[in-house]
């Protein structure tokens, strides 16, 4: 094809900022600080580079993974983002349809602009098997934790994904800048609705405070669905959340919107699934746009991976449609280069198959030919695959 053949590069970002209100498109697009976490979780990603094997044979190929018991149709999900209404009028019902019918999971927000119930409704009538996960802020007032947990329960959610990265409000610029602090009306965190100590019919804003692992402890007590912590980027705070019974983590530093700082995800994950060491799955969200960072990540130890922003770029470009297409479009670009890497299944993406792009080239050593390339920063575990 010819350059004057070629249609406009794809900038889903761009085009969802021609829609949106700016301090909309800012409030979705910004991070903290001089947001250099947000840039860092996209271009860490670019700094990798996958080796593929070759004469792997054909076969059917398989993008399922097991995640708490539930069989994902691909290492795919829709992380926890507020406030989907600003993006398009149809919320987060739209982005629940879409989700499922692309056969993604979906991490519905405390902060949603509609309450858990309908959220999960709208999944299951996509697909009545949807898989939908609350992610829940610990509150000050037990009783009002309690009755946020007990909401998602009873809307037929299947695990509770905590946020722990936000002991307060990371400072965001763009924010600050704009005077974006409050919803515009008719808009509100439907989830706050009629809370304990609420006026009837009011909603309250949702508490940021310094939670403890005794919090966690008696959050623990109060439900038996699985717990995720959402916002893990030290080992060794995965190593204590495993051992105080945490079924699963999310590496993530928030989509940059925390502690400007913090790592990539991306390079916070091999610690983390060095610590982890199996026992429990570990997730990965902030800056996959594309296959190979789901492929990265997988190689690195992550279980399956999750997307913010584009799923709010998608549904303010596109609406459901939008987010289907965006969705599914990821899926199928894993699937490729799965094939392309020589994988027939998620867990073919082994830790001897990234490296540091530059020179120079990793050297190979005697163990070449086992698929343990000597030198890499990233080694694979004794007993071959990172999880
Ligand atoms: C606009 C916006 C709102 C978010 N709201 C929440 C939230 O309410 N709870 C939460 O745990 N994470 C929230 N996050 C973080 C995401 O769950 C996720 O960690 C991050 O967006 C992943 O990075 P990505 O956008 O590069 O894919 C939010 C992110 C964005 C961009
Ligand atoms: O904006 C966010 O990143 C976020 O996590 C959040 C939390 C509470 C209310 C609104 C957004």
């Amino acid at each position: 094809m010819t350059g004057s053949q070629a249609g406009p590069p794809h900038d889903p970002a761009g085009s969802a900022r021609a829609k949106l209100r700016p301090e909309h498109y800012d409030y979705f697009a910004g991070g903290a600080g001089e947001e250099t976490a947000l840039r860092e979780n996209e271009d860490a990603f670019g700094r990798l580079a996958l080796l593929p094997r070759v004469l792997r044979g054909g076969g059917d190929r398989d993008t399922r993974v097991s995640v708490l018991g539930r069989d994902w149709p691909a290492p795919l999900f829709v992380s926890p983002t507020a406030f989907h209404r600003l993006a398009h009028s149809d919320g987060e019902p739209a982005t629940a349809r879409a989700a499922a019918a692309a056969g993604v999971p979906l991490v519905t927000g405390m902060a949603a602009t509609t309450a858990v119930a309908d959220v999960v409704a709208a999944a299951r009538e996509a697909d009545p098997g949807a898989v939908v996960w609350f992610q829940l802020y610990l509150q000050p007032e037990p009783e009002v934790t309690a009755e946020l947990v007990l909401r998602a329960e009873r809307a037929g959610c299947s695990a509770l994904v905590v946020t722990v990265d936000s002991p307060v409000f990371g400072r965001r610029t763009r924010d600050l800048r704009n005077g974006f602090h409050d919803l515009p009306p008719g808009l509100a965190a439907e989830n706050m609705r009629d809370l304990p100590g609420v006026p009837p019919g009011a909603t309250r804003d949702i508490a940021m405070w310094p939670a403890g692992w005794d919090d966690l402890a008696r959050l623990r007590e109060l439900t038996d669905l699985p717990l995720v912590l959402k916002g893990v980027l030290h080992p060794e705070d995965a190593r204590v959340a495993v051992d105080r019974g945490v079924d699963a983590l999310v590496v993530s530093n928030h989509g940059g919107r925390q502690l400007d700082a913090a790592p990539a995800s991306v390079e916070a994950l091999p610690a983390v699934a060095e610590a982890v060491a199996g026992r429990v799955p570990v997730l990965l969200d902030g800056g996959v746009r594309r296959g190979t960072d789901i492929a990265l990540a997988l190689t690195l130890g992550a279980r399956a991976v999750g997307v913010g922003r584009p799923v709010l770029w998608a549904l303010a470009t596109g609406g459901e449609d939008g987010v289907r297409q965006a969705l599914t479009a990821l899926r199928d670009d894993f699937e490729q280069v799965l094939a392309l890497c020589g994988g027939h299944r998620p867990q073919d993406l082994t830790a001897d198959q990234v490296v540091p792009r530059g020179l120079p080239y990793p050297p190979y050593g005697p163990t070449a030919g086992q698929g343990t390339p000597r030198g890499l920063p990233y080694r694979p575990r004794r007993g071959g695959r990172p999880w």
